[in-house]
């Protein structure tokens, strides 16, 4: 039978640590800063804490001058590059491709098929998010992106102790990664040679190669996260809502005629289904929070998905509820892009892609959500686990 709501059983863990033990957990090598109080200590003293550490497993797939993984000047400068791009006035640009790849993808769906919507639209992403940043060229080479890449996030998806592992003995997983990386990295510098030398008419990668100061390598790493970022997160969020758009009697139905009502359901599933379900920090001095000493180099995570469904801040909080967003939440309660100078740079993007996307599927008859198991898989973006599959319209 189809759950209401999908629980994340090794983040409800979480949340009874929380309640037994107060915001600040230990957990092994981890230590768990949890609950509002928490995110607002790490979204306003970001000088307390560094990312270059705390997300070095991303770096197999980001790179090592990733935003995601650079702090101080080194993280100011790249953000400030990037940024323009991730603009609100740029991004009401890119709506149109957003639409034009939403659409394409449904009108493929024959009358009666079961197709996997979060496969479907996982592709309709990242075709449409490497479009919109980087040009038509570069997104006809989506697919080839995204097998590549697919290999290097299942490398990163595994404990990072056995990819440690799998790196010194440079076991078939590594090498496959790294193989897997020299595609694309081989796709990505070809585009910036062409954008260097002039080929390329707009987009990020022209801001990026135009700036001073930017190696190629720095240039690939920005190009890549974006990519990789862009999408494996947004899709998940997107598999989300149309569980929820499916799952809840009279949502489809009232979403198909109001906007705000279907910003609402955006926000409600990034609230119960933030793909992010942790995010991470390494301690860069000591320092104290809520009465508990932190080392410097203590591994930090706090959690969004926690916080996301603490009755004292949601109450019912698993009630699916598109009602509650009457109540406009501060930042440390509502945090599916995180805060403070690491907040989400594809904030907007992400959000107006989901909108767009479902305004998309909602202008077609309703599809029916068939019987399955949906069970959460991911921390970093957490998805369905065995995709989400609907019977379209007959
Ligand atoms: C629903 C979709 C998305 C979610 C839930 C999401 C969530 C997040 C979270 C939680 C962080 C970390 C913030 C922190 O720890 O303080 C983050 C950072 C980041 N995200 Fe997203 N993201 C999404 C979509 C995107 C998109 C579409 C892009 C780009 C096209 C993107 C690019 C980035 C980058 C570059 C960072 C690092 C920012 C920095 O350190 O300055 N994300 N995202």
């Amino acid at each position: 039978m189809t759950p209401d709501v999908v629980r994340f059983r090794q983040a409800d863990l979480l949340a009874g640590l929380y309640r037994r033990f107060g915001p600040v957990v230990r957990v092994g090598p981890y230590t768990y800063l949890l609950g509002p109080e928490a995110n607002r200590f790490v979204f306003a003293h970001a000088e307390l804490f560094e990312v270059e550490r705390a997300f070095q497993s991303l770096v197999p797939v980001d790179g090592p001058t990733s935003l995601i993984v650079s702090d101080g000047e080194d993280h100011q400068r790249r953000r400030r590059l990037v940024q323009p791009a991730l603009a609100h006035r740029q991004i009401a640009g890119y709506v149109p491709v957003m639409r034009a790849n939403a659409e394409a993808a449904v009108e493929a769906w024959r009358p009666g098929a079961v197709v996997d919507v979060y496969q479907e639209f996982r592709r309709a992403i990242r075709r449409s998010t490497i479009h919109a940043l980087f040009g038509e060229e570069l997104a006809r080479d989506s697919d080839f992106f995204g097998a590549h890449l697919q290999v290097l996030i299942n490398l990163i998806d595994r404990n990072p102790a056995v990819v440690t592992w799998l790196r010194r003995t440079k076991a078939p997983a590594w090498r496959n990664a790294m193989r897997a990386r020299r595609a694309v990295d081989a796709r990505v510098y070809r585009a910036i040679e062409e954008a260097r030398q002039g080929a390329m008419a707009s987009g990020v990668l022209t801001s990026l190669v135009q700036s001073d100061g930017l190696s190629d390598l720095e240039v690939r790493d920005q190009v890549v996260t974006l990519i990789a970022a862009g999408y494996e997160t947004t899709s998940g969020a997107m598999a989300w809502a149309i569980f929820n758009l499916l799952r809840h009697n009279g949502v489809w139905e009232r979403a198909q005629e109001d906007d705000d009502y279907l910003a609402n359901v955006v926000n409600e599933t990034l609230r119960l289904y933030p793909p992010a379900v942790v995010s991470a920090r390494v301690a860069a001095q000591p320092f104290e929070f809520a009465g508990k000493k932190i080392k410097q180099g203590t591994f930090l995570l706090y959690s969004l998905y926690v916080t996301h469904r603490l009755a004292e801040v949601w109450p019912d909080p698993l009630r699916f509820d598109p009602g509650r967003w009457e109540r406009k939440p501060a930042p440390h309660e509502f945090l599916p892009f995180g805060g403070g100078p690491h907040r989400c740079i594809g904030a907007g993007l992400a959000t107006t892609e989901l909108t767009v996307m479902l305004r998309v599927l909602l202008q077609g008859p309703r599809p029916e959500l068939l019987p399955q198991r949906v069970t959460p898989a991911g921390l970093a973006a957490m998805r369905p686990r065995h995709g989400l599959r609907i019977r379209v319209a007959g």
